[in-house]
């Protein structure tokens, strides 16, 4: 398809010479640019075709990088990148070295919020909207604030909603709300309006009527617009405008989503307000592309299977979120007490099949990390056993709840932290290279890594017999099934490669499959290496530590920081037992690694099979005055 006004559009400022008719075609630009790269890169389809009319609204109503537009979890800002001069490389995006799916301040002058947690957006507003105002920017620098519905649903959002309207700062705050975070969003707030979002009749009646007057001569147009507002107004639902103005911020909506003079009218009313205003937009997530609109979670990934599977294990590699998944039924059926939670993301967690099983044992809180946690501290001390299943990266979202209502409990609750280690294709605020730094922090949390998919079932079940607080970390791509043909018992630590008590390799989770390939290249060089699979960082295996710490040296690989780290802890403990024991500790260093393929980025790090050996051979190869600590970090 040629891209005829896209190629036009250089920066925002060019949107303003369209006619109503060249927008509507830009729409359909937009979307097609948006469909045939997501479908060949991956990345997110239905909250970017639901933000197309909005996003050219906002920069035809504001100015943008004098105004600042700003983004909640900024997975919906392809068209904001296509109108922000990045057309012309958006074939790059998530690709490693190109454009990263979310705002990014390199990129671009009119990006702001790079972190893609949600519920972020209103607090920057608010510090922004201060800052403009203690610096003289103000009333001439806007602050607009995009944030959605499942945004709206977190914790931090409601904190900045009271103090914004608290404050009176003068945000315009647009909610975008299409009724879904990946499932239907879990809000009485957007809910109310589930009968005008559905209603497909009131909208093309609306529509009709709008086109009727609009074909009036000359005051057509702008009577439409007004009539349409104004029953919008009269059709508003109760429960947002009160919730709202309850906090002292001005409610305007909804308004149709999708209809760019709409937008602008209703944005160009809201400068006028002094004050804090929320303009209610109504979207539909996926717009125009009929497989987004169905998708249950509104993105297109494909899981690339890392090449070292492939070489060690041979067999077809399988989804830990998947072994999970099966694995959790399964234990709902033994045990009623079972119960399990997400933040909104029951999909990508692998709930679905739990909530379908168990109905009312299944809790979706919403983007709730910190409630979600807690309220499993409150099902664990009435008896239940809940399984909270959350993306590593957003388990830090619950550190402080992780910590003193679950730890200082000692409450029986399971965590399981999917896309554990480096995700890859989301960039530094997706990866999860903190859980096991977190979770060691926290006294007595026993910590599983299971290395295979068979080893993910025996970690859950083993977790669920505890009388205390456990996690279970894995990684987003897929596993070997078993290593080796093997599965480990109870918490005991496994020897997947037998080379005697020389030079032994201890590897976490994923990272058993590269150790592996390293000990095989280590081989070729005459060197022998036991590579010793631990599945628990904490209790360590009495028997680990008495074959490691009669090791000649020992190295530990792990898919998260390296300091403070798995490797960290069981050093600690071997210089406990023999305090000159040349240990090497590998894993990610401390600092924000950009986006990429994730078995690329850990080739980069050095945390692929050849990295490991090479890594090792350098240290043995000077060991007598190398720190006993190797980060991974090439520079
Ligand atoms: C703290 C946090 N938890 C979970 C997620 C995962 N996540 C990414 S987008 C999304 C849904 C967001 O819904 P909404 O704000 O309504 O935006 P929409 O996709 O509907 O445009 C979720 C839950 C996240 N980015 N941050
Ligand atoms: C933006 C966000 O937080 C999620 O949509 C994230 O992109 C999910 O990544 P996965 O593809 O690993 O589920
Ligand atoms: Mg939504």
């Amino acid at each position: 398809m040629s891209y005829e006004l896209l190629d036009r559009i250089k920066g925002p400022e060019d949107l303003r010479s369209l006619t109503p008719a060249q927008r509507t075609a830009l729409c359909a630009e937009l979307r097609e640019r948006i469909v045939t790269t997501v479908l060949a890169n991956g990345g997110h389809l239905g909250s970017n075709l639901g933000a197309v009319e909005l996003t050219i609204a906002l920069h035809l109503a504001f100015d943008s990088p004098r105004d600042a537009i700003l983004f909640d979890t900024g997975h919906q800002t392809y068209p904001h990148k296509l109108l922000t001069g990045r057309h012309a490389i958006f074939d790059t995006l998530r690709q490693q070295g190109g454009l990263s799916g979310y705002p990014n301040r390199a990129e671009s002058e009119h990006d702001w919020i790079e972190n893609s947690h949600a519920s972020t957006a209103l607090s920057y507003a608010y510090g922004i909207a201060a800052g403009f105002d203690l610096t003289g920017s103000a009333p001439h620098r806007r602050v607009v604030a995009v944030v959605g519905d499942g945004s709206l649903t977190g914790g931090l959002a409601y904190e900045a909603l009271n103090t914004i309207g608290h404050r009176k700062l003068p945000i315009i705050i647009v909610w975008n709300d299409n009724g879904r975070s990946y499932a239907p969003t879990i809000s009485r707030l957007s809910s109310s309006l589930t009968r005008l979002r559905l209603n497909p009749t009131y909208m093309s009646a609306r529509n009709r009527v709008k086109q009727v007057i609009s074909d009036i001569p000359r005051v057509g147009p702008r009577a439409a617009s007004q009539i349409a507002s104004v029953t919008a107004a009269l059709r508003e639902a109760i429960e947002p405008r009160v919730f709202f103005e309850a906090l002292g911020i001005r409610y305007a909506g909804p308004v149709d989503g999708h209809d760019i003079d709409e937008l602008v009218y209703a944005f160009e009313g809201a400068k006028e307000w002094d004050g804090p205003i929320a303009v209610h937009v109504l979207t539909e997530k996926g717009r125009g592309y009929q497989p987004a609109v169905d998708d249950e979670v509104q993105r297109m990934h494909d899981l690339k299977v890392p090449r070292a599977l492939t070489t060690i294990e041979g067999a077809e590699p399988v989804s830990f979120t998947e072994a999970f998944s099966r694995a959790l039924v399964d234990a709902g059926e033994r045990d009623r007490r079972v119960v399990a939670i997400t933040a909104a993301m029951g999909a990508p967690t692998g709930l679905l099949p739990f909530q379908e099983r168990f109905g009312d044992r299944y809790f979706d809180v919403g983007i709730a990390e910190a409630h979600a946690v807690t309220a499993a501290a409150g099902m664990a001390m009435v008896g239940l056993r809940p399984v909270v299943a959350i993306y590593s990266t957003f388990l830090s979202r619950a550190f402080d709840q992780a910590n003193l209502d679950v730890g200082l409990h000692h409450l029986p609750v399971v965590f399981v932290a999917d896309r554990a280690g480096i995700t890859g294709d989301d960039g530094p605020s997706h990866h999860g290279v903190l859980d096991l730094v977190e979770m060691l922090a926290i006294p007595d949390v026993t910590i599983f890594t299971p290395s295979s998919a068979d080893e993910v079932r025996i970690a859950l079940e083993e977790a669920l017999k505890l009388d205390g607080p456990s996690l279970i970390r894995f990684s987003k791509t897929p596993g070997p099934r078993r290593i080796r043909g093997g599965v480990g018992t109870g918490l005991g630590a496994r020897v997947v490669r037998d080379a005697g008590s020389g030079l032994v390799i201890v590897a976490y989770g994923k990272m058993v499959t590269p150790a592996l390939t390293a000990a095989d290249l280590l081989h070729d060089d005459g060197l022998e290496a036991t590579v010793i699979d631990p599945r628990v960082v904490r209790p360590i295996d009495p028997d680990l530590i008495a074959l490691a710490s009669s090791a000649d040296a020992v190295v530990t690989v792990e898919d998260g920081y390296v300091h403070g780290g798995a490797g960290a802890f069981l050093a600690d403990a071997l210089r406990a037992v023999r305090p000159t024991i040349p240990v090497a500790t590998l894993g990610i260093p401390t600092r924000y690694i950009h986006h990429g393929p994730p078995d690329a980025l850990l080739a980069d790090l050095g945390l692929d099979g050849f990295g490991i050996a090479a890594k090792i051979r350098t240290w043995l190869g000077a060991h007598e005055s190398a720190t006993p600590e190797i980060t991974s970090d090439p520079a």
